[in-house]
């Protein structure tokens, strides 16, 4: 049977508005508080060159960290072409996006790339943010955002509506936390929700959202690091509900206190946005802050050598371009690793003279993702629908709904993902199959008639790393290579998260340990080099 996650987006575009000036005023206010500390920052670590190897959010989103504080940068990309994941294209007057759509302000870094950047006026809010959809009995049902939304919804039945009402009381513990072993690290995002809220819950619901943020299937992703917070209310709180509702009130509370109430949080709130021109904005801007040396694309790393005993530069980095034509051999006191754990494990790496086997990475399940762009004449379109976008849960796909908007006046533009885990065959079908199944699923979902004016494919063939139940062991992998290899940092989306904002927040975070790193090293040395 064929199973998978469909989705359109409609987004229109004078519908978007920004909120640039009152943002930046803030953002200068907050640079005076802490110019001082840049100062000594600057000195004691001016000189050091850092390698970042990856040129995708979360690897330029470090260089621009490091940059900031005066460190010498140099990114590494693969690629003929910098932002990974983030990819735009501009075609007879339409945008669209091949990789991520949208992203989210919930992590502070977020909102501070884009003061300092200058992006707030770009910024493109969807309209009818909030109007998102599941298919159910073949039909697009809104997804309820509020209790009283819930309780009038046709989305699920009463007994699954009382089943969440009641869950402070009805929940049920998970059987295997008692046992010695902590079987319930492992638990599946399918069976922590089953246990709190029924199966309706998970297949109308829970599968479809985490279809439509990870390509992924309730039963394979696991529950601790796919929904670390939700994990963590249940040991504190038990029930999700109760939990969720002391979260808000203690948030609440904090609010009104000024060391808890952070600008971040009510920008945050606004939700999910792009830019105008598309989110390959975001890298662009982050690339025109590196010169040309800064940025090193068509630029494979093979291979890393770490060497304690010279006193600067420890580590050495060889890189390729595509055709093999160029090969360079070049030198730094620390590397920010954020190229995918697929393409570390086909690296080289030496520690004083000695192989530096990687064999301990584990492999890595990654979930195959196509997007097709179609456009349609507007008039060819009978049901147009507004809002976020449509999400087809596993149940629904035997009526064969496979199948998100942003266009000009005359044309209607969906995006169409096709392929996550449990439909992996089908995202490598041809672009022809593939336009197939997108037109016939618009015809029943949306009442299009006849063939697109354009269709537009893009395959992925390692979209999202997989957190599954093995999770656990690709994360102390990660923490053995920083710990065995001093001076090299891991960031980017097999940690901690998937989304675009997780990744710019990994990358700071992996630059703001290497400030500290180099700091300790240039204090380390300082007596020594008195002498
Ligand atoms: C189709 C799709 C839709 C998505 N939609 C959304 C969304 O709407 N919202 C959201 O928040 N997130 C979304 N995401 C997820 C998000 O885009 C990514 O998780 C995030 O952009 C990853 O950034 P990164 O820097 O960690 O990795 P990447 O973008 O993968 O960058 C890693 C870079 O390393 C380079 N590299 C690899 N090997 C080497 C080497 N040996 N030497 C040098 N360079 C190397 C690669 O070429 C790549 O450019 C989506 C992802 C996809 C694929
Ligand atoms: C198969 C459909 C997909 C759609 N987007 C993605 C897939 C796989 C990829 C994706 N989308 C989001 C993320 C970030 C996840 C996160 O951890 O924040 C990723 C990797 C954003 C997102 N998409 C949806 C939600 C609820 C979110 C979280 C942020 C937000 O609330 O805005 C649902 C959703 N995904 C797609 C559509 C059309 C859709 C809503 C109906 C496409």
């Amino acid at each position: 049977m064929i199973e998978f996650a469909v989705v359109y987006l409609i987004i229109s575009r004078p519908a978007f508005s920004s909120f640039g000036q009152i943002v930046f005023r803030l953002q200068i206010v907050m640079a005076r508080v802490t110019e001082g500390d840049h100062d000594k920052q600057f000195e004691a670590l001016s000189g050091k060159r850092v390698a970042v190897v990856g040129a995708g959010v979360s690897g330029l989103a470090a260089a621009y960290k490091l940059k900031s504080r005066g460190l010498n940068v140099t990114v590494f990309e693969a690629d003929g072409r910098a932002g990974g994941k983030l990819r735009s294209v501009m075609h007879n007057g339409l945008i669209w996006d091949e990789g991520a759509n949208t992203m989210t302000e919930a992590e502070p870094e977020v909102g501070s790339l884009l003061d300092d950047l200058g992006l707030r006026e770009k910024q493109q809010f969807p309209i009818s943010q909030k109007k998102r959809y599941i298919v159910r009995n073949g039909l697009p049902v809104m997804i309820p955002t509020n209790p009283i939304a819930l309780v009038t919804s046709s989305v699920l039945s009463t007994q699954s509506k009382f089943q969440i009402l009641l869950e402070p009381f009805l929940w049920k513990k998970n059987d295997s936390s008692s046992k010695v072993t902590d079987a319930s690290a492992v638990e599946s995002v399918s069976g922590f929700f089953k246990r709190h809220f029924g199966q309706e819950v998970v297949d109308y619901l829970i599968d479809p959202f985490v279809g439509g943020t990870s390509a992924a299937d309730p039963d394979s992703l696991s529950m601790k690091h796919t929904f670390p917070d939700l994990w963590n209310v249940e040991k504190s709180f038990g029930s999700i509900i109760v939990g969720a509702i002391r979260t808000k009130f203690a948030a609440k509370g904090g609010k009104s206190g000024e060391s808890r109430g952070s600008p971040v949080t009510k920008k945050g709130s606004r939700g999910s946005f792009s830019f105008q021109g598309g989110m390959q904005i975001l890298p662009d801007m982050l690339c025109k802050n590196l010169s040309h040396d800064e940025l090193s694309l068509d630029s494979k790393v093979l291979s890393l050598s770490y060497n304690s005993g010279s006193r600067q530069e420890n580590w050495s980095l060889s890189c390729v371009s595509h055709n093999e034509t160029q090969r360079r051999n070049l030198h730094y006191d620390a590397v920010i690793m954020t190229a995918p754990l697929c393409n570390v494990k086909e690296m080289k790496v030496v520690k004083g003279g000695q192989p530096f086997q990687l064999n301990f990475l584990p492999e890595i399940k990654y979930m195959p993702l196509s997007v097709i762009i179609t456009t349609f004449t507007k008039e060819k379109v009978k049901r147009p629908l507004e809002g976020f976008g449509v999400l087809i849960p596993s149940k629904e796909q035997k009526h064969g709904f496979r199948t998100l908007d942003r266009c000009p006046s005359d044309l209607h533009l969906y995006t169409t993902f096709i392929g996550g885990s449990r439909n992996q065959e089908l995202a490598k079908a041809s672009t022809n199959e593939l336009k197939q199944v997108v037109t016939s699923d618009l015809q029943r979902l949306l009442g299009v008639e006849g063939e697109p004016v354009l269709v537009n494919h893009f395959y992925w063939s390692k979209a999202f790393p997989l957190y599954d139940s093995s999770y656990d062991s690709v994360m102390e992998a990660i923490d053995k290579m920083e710990k065995d290899l001093p001076g090299f940092f891991y960031a980017g989306n097999h940690r901690g998260g998937l989304s675009v904002g997780k990744s710019i927040a990994s990358g700071c975070k992996a630059a703001n340990l290497v400030i500290s790193y180099l700091e300790s090293c240039s204090n380390d040395k300082k007596p020594e080099d008195s002498l």
